[in-house]
């Protein structure tokens, strides 16, 4: 070392470097706002106020009022420019300390649980002590952009000099310029939206109409009881009125379900509003620490991340599904985990669309998937239906694409906690073709 590397200060130390060492990392509080359709109660909110009611929410509930945290993590699918840092705006605007750094991230519907993976991993790593992780989306305030050319057009205008350069440029300006960019539900390289990327995999896996209705109506059903039962209680902060989810129905059958008309795949499709999600706003985060530094604040463990996994398809040119890749990324977790599909208590699997959980469930019970795309003599396994999504999912709660994966592990760690042992699992499909997957253990 050359004496301009050695650390400010003077002498190098002595003592010896210390080696990484995994940390258990505890999942220790979680809040969201409730979800609200879009163009809705947050039609005049905006991404930076929505998450910082999630986090000042696990601000009050846990007294981290003025609280110096590791890391705020947390990211959004749809934000404006002045959003480029979301995460630390949303510290700046919050009642956590200042100091608090912050860090914003992107994985489309995924972004959620990899900001939670993220901090986790620093956590585990002991880089940081405690963090809060989450995400937050809204179709109501989706940034709109001005065309290239006006844009051109507007950056030259700032730099020009004279009066005689500037009317030159407005010369320049045509009608067609003040037409916005607005952003598409779609994939950039397939021009399809969503939905009719999951309307492809449904034929393809052969997907029925009335077991998607039956999925979305369960879906419902749950949520609307867990509401009943109090379950999200300490889990939600009410905001600008809104309570409950605003999509929720907890009078949705099958029966009803069925009478709705396709909206992807044509006339013959068998997807729906109802078995589809909703374009929604809302919030999430997520409280994550040390198990010391739980204790330290007198706070109980809800429960454990243990095991996370990405895994990504080539949708593009591939024939497989763009939203098939957790059916990739939980056998790959599974096997670093040394579990088995059938080892968990509670699976779950983010509802996109009621076609896309049903298409991965049967690639993972499907022997020829296993052989020819997993490289496995036996299939991934069965899931038991009773300890899928058991207190709803995105179906009925709605889908702030970004929001999605702090309502899942707030949904399961309080699960774990008041089973007070067991496993979940956690799988969330992304656009791009990726996926996340995640365990919590008790
Ligand atoms: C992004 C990622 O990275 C990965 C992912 O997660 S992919 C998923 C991303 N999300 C999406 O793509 C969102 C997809 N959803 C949409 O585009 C729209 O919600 C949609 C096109 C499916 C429907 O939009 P819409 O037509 O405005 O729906 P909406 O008007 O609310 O409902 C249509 C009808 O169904 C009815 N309906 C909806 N849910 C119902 C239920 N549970 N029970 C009974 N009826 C229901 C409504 O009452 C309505 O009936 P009327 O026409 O009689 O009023």
């Amino acid at each position: 070392m050359t004496s301009a590397e050695k650390p400010s200060g003077g002498k190098a130390r002595s003592s010896k470097p210390k080696a990484p060492t995994a940390r258990r990392v505890a999942i220790v509080g979680a809040n969201r706002i409730p979800f609200a359709r879009s163009n809705g109660p947050y039609a005049n909110a905006s991404n930076q106020d929505m998450l910082t009611a999630a986090v000042d929410g696990l601000v009050s509930r846990y007294a981290l009022q003025d609280e110096a945290l590791g890391e705020v993590a947390a990211g959004a699918v749809l934000k404006h420019s002045r959003d480029f840092n979301l995460a630390r705006e949303v510290v700046l605007g919050s009642r956590l300390a200042p100091t608090t750094p912050a860090a914003d991230v992107q994985m489309a519907c995924g972004t959620g649980l990899q900001a939670i993976v993220n901090t986790a991993n620093k956590i585990a790593l002991g880089q940081i002590d405690s963090a809060i992780a989450g995400g937050v989306d809204t179709t109501s305030d989706a940034p709109l952009a001005v065309n290239d050319d006006l844009r051109r057009v507007l950056v030259k205008l700032n730099s020009a000099k004279t009066v005689g350069q500037r009317l030159k440029l407005l010369g320049k300006l045509r009608p067609g310029h003040i037409v916005p960019e607005i952003p598409q539900n779609a994939e950039p390289r397939t021009g399809l939206s969503m939905g009719e990327h999951a309307s492809l995999t449904a034929n393809s896996w052969d997907i029925q109409r009335a077991d998607q209705d039956e999925l979305a109506a369960t879906s419902h059903q749950r949520l609307a009881a867990a509401y009943d039962a109090g379950f999200f209680d300490d889990l939600l902060t009410p905001f600008l009125g809104q309570t409950r989810d605003q999509n929720l129905r907890g009078d949705s059958t099958a029966e009803k379900l069925g009478k709705l008309k396709p909206v992807f795949g044509g006339p013959e499709g068998t997807m729906t509003a109802g078995n589809s999600t909703p374009l929604s706003d809302g919030a999430s985060a997520v409280l994550l620490a040390t198990e010391e530094w739980a204790k330290a604040h007198k706070l109980p463990v809800l429960a454990y991340l243990t095991f996370s996994q990405t895994a990504a398809v080539d949708y593009v040119h591939g024939e497989e599904g763009l939203l098939m890749a957790p059916a990739y990324a939980v056998p790959r977790m599974l096997d670093r985990a040394g579990l088995t599909l059938g080892d968990f208590d509670f699976y779950e699997i983010h509802e996109a669309f009621a076609s896309q959980v049903l298409a991965t469930l049967k690639a993972w019970e499907d022997p020829t998937f296993a052989k020819e795309k997993l490289g496995r003599d036996e299939p991934v396994g069965t899931i038991d239906r009773a300890k899928l999504n058991v207190n709803g999912s995105s179906l009925a709660a709605g889908h702030p694409f970004a929001a999605t994966g702090g309502r899942i592990v707030g949904t399961l760690a309080k699960l774990l906690a008041e089973k007070g042992s067991g496993r979940g699992l956690i799988s969330i499909c992304a656009a791009g073709g990726q996926g996340i997957t995640a365990i919590l253990e008790k």
